[in-house]
């Protein structure tokens, strides 16, 4: 039923998720009743140039977008997870999905994403974990098994990086090696026809003790978190200068139905679309080469969009490690959200705009009807 709606709605969604003011913004939010730089509705976001008014309906200042769905300030995370859950299930349903958290660097994309902690404050990767630990456990009372891999990687300065060697089956979980160089490695097409990164560890999930596996995945997230490179900016203190991508591998296997679904659920964390003169990294010469990187790459992801809505003979997904290695997922044959992310601050309207205007130009996109994974020999339930 969801993926009926899915499909109705579109393959590429877009949400927008306004943080609220944080005591590091030096900007005093204003009163209750006054207008602010950004404003929400459940769908819509308004955005004031500070001087401008909303009023203002010849000077253009005030400007307003609208979207599948606007979160406020307020919206907790189970209020966005809640929104984000059907793409889960997608996965589990025998889809590529891909998941983008997008924004300025300091909007809240590893907010949103990771969150903090295991109670309410926890974002969408490890509720996605749990939903789906919940839905095999229901799904194998239908005599469904399912197997789990995890990977992660990052890509850094357009170099892919992964976490280290594949462990043999009896092997416990790797540890994070502090200061170990994560091994580049390359993209190519796979045996089954899908995208890949060569040599990249995928780690086994325990789906039948499922206490044990969720303690695993909650070391694979806490290895992939700390494997990202981060730098000091001026603007976030934990500033993340790479795109890091956790993937969910999931195979699905009926021996009643002989039928065998293989979906993806990748969860994109992507480097902050910052400026040069404000984040400050143009006094490095390495901040300034990442932020050249990071701009280049999401300029690609943008030139991809901007392909697809146009409906372009040719869709240039090889011209960075991002949307070569994801284009699957947004090729028509996946399904993807992108989840803009946006400071509440008058001092960021620029980028605010900016990230806007890059999110309503993925809501153009129509990627057509997804393509489940499906296949339907008779299959043992090991790989
Ligand atoms: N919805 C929210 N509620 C409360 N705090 C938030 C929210 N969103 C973001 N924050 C806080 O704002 C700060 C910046 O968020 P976060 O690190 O997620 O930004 P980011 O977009 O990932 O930045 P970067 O690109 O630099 O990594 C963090 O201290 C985070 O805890």
């Amino acid at each position: 039923m969801h993926n009926q709606l899915q499909d109705l709605r579109g393959s590429v969604r877009v949400f927008v998720r306004t943080r609220p003011f944080l005591p590091g913004d030096n900007e005093t939010p204003p009163p209750p009743g006054a207008h602010a730089a950004v404003r929400c509705s459940s769908d819509a976001v308004t955005v004031v140039a500070p001087g401008g008014s909303s009023s203002s309906g010849g000077g253009g200042a005030a400007q307003s977008f609208v979207f599948d769905r606007v979160f406020a300030p307020s919206a907790g995370q189970e209020d966005v997870f809640r929104e984000v859950s059907e793409f889960v299930q997608s996965a589990l349903d025998g889809y590529k999905v891909c998941l983008f958290s997008y924004g300025q660097t300091g909007s809240g994309k590893t907010w949103t994403l990771q969150g903090s902690g295991r109670g309410s404050l926890r974002g969408i990767t490890p509720r996605a974990v749990e939903q789906i630990l919940l839905s095999v456990r229901a799904l194998r009372e239908r005599h469904w098994h399912y197997d789990l891999e995890v990977s992660f990687m990052e890509i850094y300065n357009e170099q892919v990086r992964g976490g280290g060697h594949r462990p043999s089956a009896a092997a416990p979980l790797p540890r994070a090696r502090a200061g170990a160089a994560p091994a580049k490695l390359s993209i190519k097409r796979g045996a089954d026809g899908g995208m890949e990164v060569a040599g990249l560890s995928r780690h086994a999930v325990d789906m039948e003790d499922q206490e044990r596996g969720l303690r695993q995945l909650e070391v694979l997230m806490a290895m992939a978190q700390r494997t990202r490179s981060t730098a000091r900016t001026e603007m976030n203190a934990q500033s993340s200068r790479s795109h890091s991508i956790f993937t969910l591998w999931l195979k699905g296997t009926s021996q009643e139905t002989r039928t065998t679904l293989r979906g993806v659920l990748h969860l994109v964390d992507l480097a902050g679309s910052e400026r040069l003169d404000r984040s400050g990294a143009a006094r490095d010469a390495q901040q300034l080469r990442e932020t050249q990187a990071i701009n280049k790459s999401l300029s690609c992801l943008a030139d991809v969009f901007a392909a697809l809505g146009s409906k372009a003979s040719h869709t240039p997904f090889r011209n960075s490690k991002l949307t070569y290695l994801l284009q699957d997922c947004l090729s028509g044959e996946g399904k993807a959200l992108m989840m803009v992310n946006l400071s509440p601050t008058a001092a960021s309207v620029p980028e605010t705009l900016c990230s806007l205007r890059f999110a309503g130009q993925v809501s153009q996109v129509e990627l057509g009807k997804a393509t489940r994974q499906v296949s339907f020999r008779a299959q043992s339930s090991t790989k």
